[in-house]
């Protein structure tokens, strides 16, 4: 298993409109998704659109969310993860495993918010940056996660 593209980088902030506008005004990073709330993983998420990637902007939703741990311990929000596409995430998740690094929740891939499986790493692993890796979405068959 290797890293293949940089999918997103994960930006977690108290309000995901107004941290777009900043990103449109202060950037003129204008291009972004609606507002979507994704509530059984606990985040509200807009994604600003660049030419290479995307900043995912998440918001928590309610205090079992991740985003709300993070927020308590960094209020104004900031980088949170970083994602990047693998081949088979399946594959990629044994590999996680095989080379001794953490995969977070139940180990299982399931589906984040591009409709493909994803798993993470927990951040000890990689010098305290937490990874997300994902599905390459013009791979994905369906019939991984859940
Ligand atoms: C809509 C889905 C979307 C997608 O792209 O499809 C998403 O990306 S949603 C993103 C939100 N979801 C997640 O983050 C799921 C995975 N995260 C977790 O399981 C937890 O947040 C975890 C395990 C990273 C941290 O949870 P824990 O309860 O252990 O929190 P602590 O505050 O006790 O942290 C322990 C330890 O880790 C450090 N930490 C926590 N978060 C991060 C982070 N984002 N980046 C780097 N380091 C992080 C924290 O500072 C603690 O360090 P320590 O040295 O032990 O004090
Ligand atoms: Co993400």
């Amino acid at each position: 298993m290797k890293l293949g593209r940089l999918n997103h980088v994960g930006v977690a902030t108290p309000d995901v409109d107004a941290a777009a506008a900043v990103y449109a005004e202060l950037y003129g990073a204008t291009e972004r998704t609606e507002t979507k709330d994704f509530p059984h993983l606990g985040v509200r998420v807009v994604f600003v659109t660049l030419p290479n990637m995307q900043i995912e902007l998440i918001e928590p939703l309610g205090e079992a969310s991740p985003i709300h741990k993070y927020l308590e311990k960094n209020p104004k929000g900031g980088q949170h993860h970083m994602c990047f596409e693998v081949e088979d995430i399946v594959k990629a998740r044994d590999a996680m495993i095989e080379r001794g690094a953490t995969v977070l929740g139940t180990g299982e891939p399931y589906i984040g918010a591009h409709g493909v499986p994803v798993i993470f790493v927990h951040p000890k692993d990689t010098g305290g940056v937490l990874v997300e890796l994902m599905q390459d979405p013009a791979l994905y068959q369906g019939e991984a996660g859940q």
